[in-house]
């Protein structure tokens, strides 16, 4: 039988995580011939009815009720068992109490006040609490929760949503249950895209790169667009191009395993237009300016959640 999973501060990251395990559930579903996950056809279950490490309750927590009924709104309009996820506002020590797996998704600032909840210690005692918070230590979490809680941290990123998300895992300590944890955490992180173990250390760097990462590359994707829109393009085409480029060179190093200059150099005919324009941007710095980006996004990552200096 599957577990309750809580996601504590269901905003806009919890409702990417959250839509894309439920979609994930669905997708399963509807090829095991089940067209409507709580009927079942004879001789088939649902994915969570055989797994104790598949969610099968869901509990959505917010800090205010207008948040809570246009979450509400949101997940019945995305229909399947997205229609059933419980949402709750002001009462995070009950959905914990009825939970197994925790996902804390409140901003790191408030990480503190949410945890030191009168009542929230024993309610997270002996659970799973994965945080997706940034900046915020596994020892900072472990100080305001039972030494039986079982606290990890992950990063994953909003394209979670479309189940094309990157998700950064600590490692897990040894322990009598780590088979069953890591199982868990990988089914709901590599249900919604690709998930790979790190250790901590890593994480800032993590946050600024694949956590941070769509913003970066929405810019880069709006500037190709409207260089496109400058020499003509109408603004929809020029920006699915742009998409469309990007996706397609993104798959081609994951797939091919190619160094990106491999795949640069093969577009790229001497004396050609692709160098006149390669060089015009590493004129403007590209390289470092992108870079350098990820640098200071890493430091204030590391600044995250922690007390004023
Ligand atoms: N945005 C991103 O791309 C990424 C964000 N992160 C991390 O995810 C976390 C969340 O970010 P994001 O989703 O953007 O933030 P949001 O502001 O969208 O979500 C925060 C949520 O926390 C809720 N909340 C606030 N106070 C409480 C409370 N006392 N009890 C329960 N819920 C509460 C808010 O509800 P209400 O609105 O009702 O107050 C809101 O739903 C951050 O720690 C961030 O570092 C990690 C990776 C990527
Ligand atoms: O900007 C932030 O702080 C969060 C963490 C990673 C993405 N968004």
């Amino acid at each position: 039988m599957g577990y309750t999973l809580c996601v504590l501060g269901c905003g806009t990251m919890g409702i990417s995580v959250l839509s894309g395990v439920i979609a994930s559930l669905d997708t399963q579903s509807r090829l095991l011939g089940l067209q409507k996950w709580e009927s079942h056809t004879p001789g088939t279950v649902t994915p969570e009815e055989t797994e104790p490490s598949v969610p099968a309750r869901f509990i959505a927590c917010v800090g205010h009720e207008g948040s809570a009924l246009r979450l509400q709104k949101t997940f019945r309009s995305l229909g399947g068992r997205a229609e059933k996820i419980e949402v709750l506002h002001s009462k995070n020590i009950e959905a914990v109490q009825q939970s197994d797996v925790v996902l804390l998704c409140c901003k790191p600032q408030t990480a503190h006040v949410v945890l030191n909840e009168p009542g929230m210690q024993d309610a997270l005692d002996g659970k799973l609490l994965i945080s997706i918070l940034a900046g915020v230590t596994i020892s900072q979490l472990a100080s305001w929760v039972h030494s039986t809680t079982k606290v990890i941290r992950a990063m994953p990123n909003t394209p979670c949503k479309i189940r094309e998300g990157m998700t950064v895992v600590s490692t897990l300590p040894p322990s009598a249950n780590e088979e069953l944890e890591r199982d868990i955490i990988l089914k709901i992180f590599s249900s919604i895209g690709r998930c790979r173990f790190l250790e901590e250390k890593h994480f800032d760097a993590c946050t600024a790169l694949s956590g941070s990462g769509p913003a970066f590359a929405c810019i880069f994707l709006e500037a190709m667009a409207d260089g496109g829109v400058m020499m003509g393009l109408p603004r929809a085409e020029a920006l699915e191009l742009a998409a469309q480029t990007l996706q397609g060179a993104a798959r081609m190093v994951l797939q091919s395993g190619s160094h990106p200059s491999q795949l640069k150099d093969a577009v790229t005919t001497p004396g050609g237009c692709t160098i006149a324009g390669l060089l015009a941007l590493e004129d403007g710095r590209v390289r470092s300016t992108i870079a350098r980006g990820i640098q200071v996004a890493t430091e204030r990552a590391s600044e995250l959640g922690q007390p004023k200096k």
